[in-house]
């Protein structure tokens, strides 16, 4: 059997348009739902593995992406938006009704990420955002129930369609972290 990773990439990874000009993402609500406009493409999209980032029913990854975010605007029923964990790093809005995470911010302006809002491109109503390109936290699945001699498997899995697992963010990412902090030692 197939391991599933996420219903957005299990049957294989679709590549962005190259031009996604933006759009709207919407919360599972079919009354009332949550509506957040964004404009331009995402940025840096992956399968997060950790147990902070929504996920839908079922799925063992979470696919997030950045934008910055002055791109980010709450359009329709925002007050049914709520922070997931006013203490965590990433400050996540979630529909109060159906729990998705509709955009997740980060005020600490000394934060590497400061600036960028982390969103769930599956929730655009449009098509042609960027595709995921690897896979972060991936040992971080274990914290929510999989089991270690799982690993191997989704590991082979995420090969497979194209996504290079990480146990924390990509080299390039975690390059750019290392290079905030050190300016900011140097500072
Ligand atoms: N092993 C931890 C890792 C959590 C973690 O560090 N997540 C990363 C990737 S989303 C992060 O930047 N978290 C900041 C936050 O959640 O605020 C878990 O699964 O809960
Ligand atoms: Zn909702
Ligand atoms: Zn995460």
């Amino acid at each position: 059997m197939t391991v599933a990773l996420h219903p957005s990439i299990d049957n294989g990874i679709k590549q962005g348009s190259g031009s996604f000009a933006g759009g709207t993402l919407a919360c599972k609500c079919s009354d009332h739902p949550v509506k957040v406009g964004i404009k331009g493409d995402v940025a840096h999209n992956h399968a997060c593995g950790c147990t902070k980032c929504w996920k839908p029913q079922g799925a063992t990854f979470s696919v997030v992406a950045v934008v910055p975010r002055q791109n980010v605007t709450v359009l329709e029923n925002g007050d049914k938006l709520q922070i997931v964990d006013p203490s965590a790093v990433i400050q996540r809005y979630a529909c109060k009704a159906c729990g998705t995470h509709m955009y997740g911010r980060i005020e600490n302006k000394n934060h590497p990420f400061y600036g960028l809002d982390f969103i769930h491109p599956e929730l655009f109503q449009e098509q042609g955002s960027q595709a995921p390109q690897f896979a972060a936290f991936v040992s971080s699945v274990i914290e929510s129930g999989v089991k270690p001699e799982q690993m191997a498997g989704i590991r082979s899995r995420l090969k497979e369609i194209g996504l290079e697992p990480y146990d924390c963010l990509s080299p390039a990412l975690m390059d750019a972290i290392a290079t905030h902090v050190a300016k900011a030692k140097a500072a």
